[in-house]
C-alpha cells in the first residue's frame, strides 16, 4: 500500500513518532514522511492512505507546523471525497480541558470536506504511563489493515 506519513508538531515530538511509524512500516508498504508545513491539501491523493500524527498546542490548539495546512484547507475548502486517513494525537492531560483537541481539530476539519476517517483517533498523553510507540505502532497497523480493502476496492 501507499502510505504517506504527516505530522503537525511544535518542538519535534510528532515528528520523531512519524519517522519512527514510517520506519515501522516502510518493510511491508512504500511509505513516505512530511511535516505538514510541507504539504498542500490540494495533493491529496485517493489512492494513498494518510497517517496523520498531530500534537496539541497553547490552548488546545494546532501546533505550528500544522496551521498553515489548516488554514489553506479553510481558506480554499478542497474536495476531499475518496481520500482515506487516520489521526494520532500527543497531547498531555494535564490540559484536561483540550486534551488532545489539536488532532481533534484537523479530524474535523478533513472530514468536513468529505475526507473518511479509518478507525478510532487515539491520543498519546505524556503525563501517562505509554510510550507513544507502543500505542501508535498498533494504531497504525489496524489502520492500515482497515484501509486496504476499502482503498483497493475503491469503497468509501
Ligand atoms: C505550552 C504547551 C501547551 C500545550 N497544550 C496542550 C493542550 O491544549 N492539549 C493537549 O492535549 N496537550 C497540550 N500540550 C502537550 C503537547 O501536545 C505534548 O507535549 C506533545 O507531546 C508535544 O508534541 P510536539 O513536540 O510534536 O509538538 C501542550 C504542551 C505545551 C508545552
Amino acid at each position: 500500500m501507499n502510505i504517506t506519513v504527516l505530522y503537525g508538531t511544535e518542538t519535534g515530538n510528532a515528528e520523531m513518532l512519524a519517522e519512527d511509524i514510517m520506519a515501522e512500516l516502510e518493510g511491508e508498504h512504500d511509505v513516505d514522511c512530511s511535516n505538514l508545513s510541507d504539504f498542500a491539501p490540494d495533493t491529496f491523493d485517493a489512492g494513498r492512505l494518510y497517517l496523520i500524527v498531530c500534537s496539541s498546542y497553547g490552548d488546545g490548539e494546532l501546533p505550528a507546523s500544522a496551521q498553515p495546512f489548516a488554514e489553506a484547507l479553510q481558506a480554499n475548502s478542497p474536495d476531499l471525497t475518496g481520500v482515506h486517513f487516520g489521526v494520532f494525537g500527543l497531547g498531555d492531560t494535564e490540559y484536561e480541558e483540550t486534551f488532545g483537541f489539536g488532532s481533534k481539530s484537523l479530524s474535523e476539519l478533513l472530514t468536513a470536506r468529505g475526507a473518511i476517517q479509518v478507525g478510532e483517533r487515539i491520543t498519546h498523553d505524556a503525563s501517562g504511563n505509554d510510550l507513544a510507540e507502543d500505542l501508535a505502532f498498533p494504531w497504525a497497523a489496524q489502520i492500515v489493515t482497515l484501509a486496504e480493502e476499502k482503498i483497493s476496492e475503491g469503497v468509501s
